[in-house]
């Protein structure tokens, strides 16, 4: 008979990857479990438990127990400084918004991580992301499909995942509803059932990420500068670029007789771009470091449905590669805040498609 097949499964604590582990081994596989350790956790962050605690550990190896399959801790601290810190506040001080989850997806869990696991003879690794995964004969081609729970979607922050990542990823929550998996969770009697969501950026704590940025940067590092507006007058001073997101309009400070909005960043000027709440929404953008999931690389113009944020619903728009390698997004109606620096992942219904990081907005004439 031949042997079962070994997964070895990203377990952070959370009531998601403790279920996908216990679905896994009632699915026949060799499960082992394995915690990442990848962030020293202030004492805050031990409080509220978030995906880099002790705790987290702590719960990680009671479900391990439970479940009855043999577990480690794995130490990726140096790794995550390197690609998702440091990517991080980089990314802040040239005036761009990053999104640390996806560089964390690409780095950590599906580069090193999915080495690691193959160094212990593992057939695959899993996670508890929300999302699927499924080979297309036609296509030969293994597809990426968002999760049947829209609400815990994923797929935004896993368009980079390459084809031999995803022949060797098991996703096993993605037919399921996030309630259905608590529930599983309270039936096989697992303590983290009603454990909450994790905070939005694991290494964050209170969503705070100024003050985050501010321990991480020498103080003259982030320097004020001026406010200006569309016609490049100058119209106040700004904090510095990093206080700073597209489409933000608290805490700028200004008086202009008109709602004001924060248009851009630019960095050459170290200004801060204002405009009305019309300019905000523009209808194109520049994408780089793309990755085409089902199609490998974009040779036609092509409508898909883009979305420019975690939380943006997608919008219809042609995407068509340009002479310098990048791909134009055109929507068919203007998207509020296209944020460089986030990512723009392109479907059809379900389909990734693919996705790129948001290189720069384009404006419209005025
Ligand atoms: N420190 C970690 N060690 C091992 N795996 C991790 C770690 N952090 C995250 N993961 C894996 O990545 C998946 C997605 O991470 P995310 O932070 O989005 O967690 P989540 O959706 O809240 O899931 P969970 O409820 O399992 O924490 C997790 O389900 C888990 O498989």
């Amino acid at each position: 008979m031949p042997g079962k097949k070994r997964v070895i499964v990203a377990m952070s604590g959370g009531v998601d990857s403790s279920v996908a582990a216990a679905l896994l081994k009632e699915q026949g596989y060799e499960v082992i479990g394995v915690t990442m350790q990848i962030w020293q956790a202030g004492k805050e962050d031990e409080k509220a438990g978030g995906c880099c605690s002790l705790s987290a550990v702590n719960d990680a190896r009671r479900v391990a127990d439970k479940l009855g399959i043999p577990y480690y801790v794995m130490n990726f601290r140096s790794l995550f400084e390197e690609k998702v810190i440091n990517y991080f506040t980089d990314e802040y001080m040239k005036g761009r918004t990053p999104n640390p989850c996806i560089a964390c997806n690409r780095y950590v869990k599906f580069e090193a991580f999915l080495h690691k696991a193959k160094g212990l003879e593992a057939d695959f690794i899993a996670t508890g992301h929300y999302a699927r995964i499924n080979y297309d004969e036609e296509r030969r081609r293994y597809l990426l499909r968002k999760a049947v729970d829209d609400h815990k979607d994923q797929t935004y922050a896993l368009y980079s995942m390459t084809q031999d990542q995803l022949a060797q990823t098991l996703f096993p929550l993605g037919e399921y509803t996030k309630p259905q998996i608590r529930q599983k969770a309270a039936e096989i009697g697992l303590l983290v059932a009603n454990k909450p969501d994790s905070q939005e950026i694991c290494f964050v704590s209170d969503n705070n990420y100024k003050n985050f940025l501010m321990e991480r940067v020498a103080p003259e590092e982030i320097k004020p500068g001026p406010f200006l507006n569309t016609k490049g007058e100058r119209i106040g001073t700004h904090q510095g670029l990093p206080f700073y997101t597209v489409g933000q309009r608290k805490g700028l400070g200004l008086a202009l007789g008109y709602p004001a909005y924060v248009l851009a960043l630019d960095t050459k000027r170290n200004a801060v771009i204002i405009g009305t709440d019309e300019d905000v929404y523009q209808k194109a953008l520049l994408a780089r470091d793309n990755n085409f999931i089902a199609i490998g690389e974009l040779k036609n113009p092509l409508e898909v449905e883009a979305k420019i944020r975690y939380g943006a619903e997608p919008a219809p728009a042609v995407i068509s590669l340009q002479p310098d390698g990048r791909v134009l997004v055109e929507f068919k109606e203007a998207q509020r805040a296209i944020t460089p620096g986030q990512a723009v992942v392109y479907y059809q219904g379900d389909l990734v498609v693919g996705g790129g990081t948001i290189d720069e907005v384009v404006f419209a004439a005025s």
